[in-house]
């Protein structure tokens, strides 16, 4: 699958940088267009990949190109007064190329949590293709005004997409790690996972065509109808053998035979298990999900349908929804089989619902301490019997 993908603020940016990365590492050919959009310079400058010209510096008459500082109500009017400079960089996308645009943005600062709800509107808008967004919650460490931020966003995410792919920083952080060190990390974990669900729909040419292999159609498919979705992974090492030619064919290597068919199938089904009941992007009750799709990627040998098959049933029966759909993405010479299982329309998230709590708590902080704010700072300035004046 193409896409045409526009990072917003810091997060968004880098996520996208790694993208482009993962690509050329991998071939996958999944970024078709990059764009990066910010209030602070210096992320811009601090990117990778991502072509300077296709880095866009808005707000700059507000912000001097020094960021918001996670005010995302000030995000949201940038992007708004500055939606024509953004526009100009996505007019260099040939969009006709692209299957659908992926917002990537955390939630939970002021740029890419503000500014991202009004790209993806925009977007909508102008373009037939899909929009879809990635949203990054914030850790549950990182304080009230970041989880309010990242409640108010992802409402509003949400509401103008056309689906609204999420990954929790709380279910991935890791403890004694430092900051930067983690999200590198973390960004790894996330490109490995949207990266095999978006190259699937985009087999090139050389690769094997296998006989069930996921199109692009699939992966739009099962996210059309909206709302939030979470992946699921789990891999496995296998032997990589590099075969295939008329040799090794004539002398039998190739064969299905060589490899334990239940065996293959067994893995599969035990790879798929792994993925839907292991660490989700967005931990979730999977149960009540409306749609599904599951990629197996790996070499061709290592997959085969009778695996895939039992492994789409297993995940009807764990979700209840008959909207489950499957196939194969065959990635010769790999050294890993993978299962990647995308949830769409998932509503039982506990995460999110004690993600909006605290959001609830923390305004109601901010709400009284502006109120009383006032007062306090009038009875300090001012003596008790008012008998000082102010000199003007
Ligand atoms: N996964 C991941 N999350 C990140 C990364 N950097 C920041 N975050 C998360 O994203 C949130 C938003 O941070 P930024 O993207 O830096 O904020 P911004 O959109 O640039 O907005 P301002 O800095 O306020 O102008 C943070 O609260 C973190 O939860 C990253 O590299 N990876």
């Amino acid at each position: 699958m193409k896409l045409a993908m526009i990072g917003f603020g810091q997060a968004g940016g880098k996520i996208v940088d790694k993208f482009i990365e993962y690509d050329e590492r991998h071939g996958s050919e999944i970024v078709r267009s990059a764009i990066a959009v910010n209030t602070a310079k210096a992320d811009l400058m601090g990117l990778k990949h991502i072509p300077q010209d296709k880095r866009v510096l808005i707000g700059q008459a507000r912000v001097k190109g020094h960021g918001v500082g996670a005010d995302n109500e000030l995000g949201a009017e940038i992007a708004e007064e500055d939606i024509d400079e953004i526009q100009g960089a996505i007019d260099s996308i040939p969009v006709h190329e692209v299957d659908a645009f992926l917002i990537v943005a955390g939630l939970g600062g002021g740029t890419g949590s503000g500014g991202a709800p009004v790209l993806a509107k925009h977007l909508k808008r102008i373009y037939t293709e899909p929009v879809y967004g990635l949203g990054i919650l914030p850790g549950s460490d990182e304080g009230g005004i970041y989880t309010l931020n990242a409640a108010r966003s992802f409402q509003t995410f949400v509401r103008e997409v056309d689906n609204l792919l999420v990954f929790d920083n709380d279910a991935w952080r890791k403890t004694g790690e430092s900051v930067s060190g983690g999200y590198n990390q973390i960004n790894e974990e996330i490109v490995r996972r949207f990266g095999i669900l978006f190259g699937a729909g985009e087999v090139s040419k050389g690769q094997e065509v296998a006989e069930s292999v996921v199109d692009s159609s699939e992966i739009i498919n099962t996210l059309s109808g909206g709302g939030v979705s979470t992946v699921g992974y789990a891999s496995e090492d296998v032997e990589p053998r590099e075969s295939g030619g008329l040799l090794s064919r004539l002398r039998g290597e190739d064969s299905d035979d060589d490899l334990d068919t239940a065996h293959t199938t067994n893995r599969i089904t035990s790879l798929v298990r792994k993925a839907a009941l292991g660490r989700l992007t967005l931990p979730c009750e999977i149960e009540g999900a409306e749609r599904a799709l599951l990629v197996m990627a790996g070499p061709p040998r290592y997959l085969n349908r009778k695996g895939i098959e039992r492994g789409r049933k297993w995940i009807e029966e764990q979700t209840g929804s008959m909207e489950v759909r499957g196939g194969d993405y065959p990635v010769r010479g790999s050294d890993f089989v993978a299962g990647v299982i995308l949830l769409s329309g998932v509503t039982n998230v506990p995460r999110i619902k004690e993600l909006q709590q605290v959001a609830i708590e923390a305004q109601d902080n901010l709400d009284e301490i502006r109120e009383e704010s006032e007062e306090n700072l009038s009875s300090l300035v001012n003596d008790d019997a008012d008998e000082l004046e102010s000199l003007f």
